[in-house]
């Protein structure tokens, strides 16, 4: 990103503060205006001094110095609690921005960038923007005002001296223009090998478990103990760059000091300048010392902050493939029949040449239960998928009570769908919680109902809280399951006219599965259920079966029809026969 493109960047963050960082910054002009009067007063008592010298006198310099250096401090302070509360609002507003913004995008981003890198993005490079607002908006508002309050009050006590002590200057920013380009790239990796690091941290600490049971501790602490040298030398090599230049201005800073003492003493010796105009400069060339010094500092925080507006403007630019079209259809769920129909419906999965899906036509019934069944891979998950939405599909191919899905807003899609995917994720809160997560303020009585629909009633009257009982992360403390029942539970409770169960009952036995299936699909209210299972004893219960393979339906039929028939369905019947006897 071009610099203008950044510094605009900034200052959209900023906008929405703008009376505080405009407060925090006239706070530090009037400091610097001050600073400027003080060397002033004590220019004249030197000057007075030197001829007559009277405790009244002194005092009467003293007390004004001693009420302005307070005056100063309180406005000082007063100016870092602005600036420095500007960036924690910007450090507020972007981490909710950036949550929301995830919020947003489709599944197959989370694919692609992995939850260490956007973890490291909303937390370490949000900071590095609110040290950049805080801090080097601070620093850098304090030296322009010192220069540009101080410098004309030099030059008019005396120019040559002046631009003596300003010779070093153009060195010192030469200096800097060389390293700013090598100190924004080593910014850069630094950065990246922290998203490395947060992102290994984050896989390790989910896949604890598969690392424990392949040993695999040695392998994993080696590829960390990697990871964390590169970002050692990373670090190492950009400290290196600031040991070196911010000394450096700091010492060429301070040359000007000398300067001023070398040629304003032979000055006074020849009578040309004063001794409180000698002392006047020297106290100006000091204080223009620490704000220069500090713009070693600024221009790190500046640089972490480039390279960070670059990192979260990458996620914040994204835009969403999957979003809702201008005039999008609305549909209350309790309108919805719950008709699905698809019409030559292919897909394939971005960088990916093959179809997934290959002319896909059905038709399913308000109310009828379908099960999908067909080898691994033969594309039943994405057809699962597409139906809310989650893939990114074309239109004109599947279509809700006859309107085309890629019409309906899809908040409403969604809310006329429950899906229970194949990895039953629960939250790390009660169970209760998990089971009304779509629907926060439900009964518990309503939670109960969904709980026996899905068989795990009785289980979770067993647990020593019951419905209270709180699950660890990603329920590891349930059995699988409990978890998919407990996940089956949460989508019956948003009693939706279609409901997608994906596998969802593979860790449950063939007779509960039977049954939960003949539960949920039956009643007076009847809904539209797809059930797709490699469990073919449940899928037989179902009113129709669709068979799939390599991306087709290629039969379709009820579990007695297709039986009969010779095709993929008998066979698989076969294999789960035999394998029910070998049980
Ligand atoms: N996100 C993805 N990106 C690219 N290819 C994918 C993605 N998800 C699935 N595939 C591929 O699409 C094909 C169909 O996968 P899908 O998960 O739909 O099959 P499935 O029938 O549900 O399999 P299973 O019975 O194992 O759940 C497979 O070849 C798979 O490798």
């Amino acid at each position: 990103m071009a610099t203008s493109r950044r510094l605009a960047k900034l200052g959209s963050y900023l906008r929405p503060h703008w009376r505080d960082a405009a407060l925090g910054v006239g706070a530090l002009f009037t400091v610097n205006g001050l600073g400027v009067y003080i060397p002033l007063l004590i220019r004249s008592a030197v000057d007075r001094l030197s001829s007559e010298f009277t405790i009244n006198q002194v005092l009467g310099y003293i007390v004004p110095v001693v009420c302005l250096t307070s005056a100063m401090w309180l406005i000082r302070m007063a100016s870092r609690i602005w600036l420095f509360g500007v960036g924690r609002q910007v450090e507020f507003d972007l981490k909710q921005n950036i949550f929301e913004h995830l919020l947003r995008l489709e599944p197959s981003y989370f694919a692609t960038n992995t939850a260490g890198d956007l973890i490291s993005r909303a937390t370490s490079d949000v900071d590095n923007i609110r040290r950049l607002l805080g801090f080097a908006v601070l620093s850098l508002a304090n030296t322009f005002f010192a220069y540009t309050l101080t410098l004309p009050i030099m030059l008019s006590i005396n120019v040559d001296l002046t631009l003596a002590s300003l010779t070093v200057y153009p060195l010192m920013f030469l200096l800097v223009h060389l390293y700013s380009e090598k100190l924004r790239n080593q910014q850069a990796r630094v950065q990246e090998k922290i998203s490395d690091i947060s992102g290994l941290i984050q896989e390790d600490v989910s896949g604890m478990a598969l690392i424990k049971i392949y040993a695999q501790e040695d392998n994993e602490r080696r590829a960390f103990a990697e990871k964390n040298q590169r970002l050692l030398g990373a670090n190492l090599e950009l400290a290196r760059t600031r040991n070196t230049i911010f000394p450096l201005i700091g010492g060429l800073a301070s040359v000007s000091s000398l300067i001023i003492i070398w040629l304003g003493a032979t000055k006074i010796a020849d009578g040309s300048l004063s001794v409180g105009n000698f002392v006047t400069l020297l106290i100006y060339v000091e204080r223009l010392v620490f704000p220069t010094a500090l713009l070693g500092f600024t221009i790190t925080a500046y640089q972490r902050g480039e390279v960070s507006i670059d990192r979260i403007e990458a996620i914040l630019s994204t835009q969403p493939k999957i979003a809702d079209e201008l005039n999008a259809i609305h549909l209350a769920p309790e309108n919805v029949k719950g008709k699905i129909t698809a019409r030559n419906f292919s897909f394939s999965y971005p960088q990916r040449n093959t179809l997934v899906l290959d002319n896909i036509n059905f038709e399913i019934e308000p109310g009828e239960t379908i099960s999908i069944v067909g080898a691994i891979g033969s594309g039943k998950t994405t057809l699962a998928n597409s139906l809310p939405r989650l893939l990114d599909i074309a239109p004109g191919q599947l279509f809700l009570d006859g309107i085309d899905i890629t019409k309906i807003a899809i908040a409403d899609l969604r809310g006329a769908i429950a899906y229970v995917p194949q990895d039953s994720f629960l939250f790390s809160t009660t169970i209760r919680n998990n089971i009304r997560y779509a629907d926060p303020l439900a009964e518990i009585q309503e939670v109960e109902a969904a709980s026996k629909s899905a068989q795990i009633h009785p289980e979770i009257m067993n647990f020593p809280a019951t419905y209270e009982t709180i699950v660890g992360e990603r329920g590891i403390t349930l059995s699988g399951g409990q978890r998919q029942r407990t996940a089956l539970a949460r989508a019956m409770l948003v009693d939706a006219p279609v409901l997608i169960l994906d596998d969802a009952l593979s860790s449950v036995d063939n007779q509960t599965a039977t049954a939960i299936l003949r539960n949920i699909s039956g009643g007076t209210t009847r809904k539209t259920v797809i059930f797709i299972t490699h469990q073919l004893s449940a899928a037989a219960a179902a009113d129709r079966i669709f068979v799939m393979d390599k991306g087709q339906i290629v039969q379709i039929g009820t579990h007695m029809d297709l039986v009969q028939k010779p095709g993929l369905y008998r066979t698989l019947w076969s294999q789960h026969q035999v394998e029910e006897l070998l049980h």
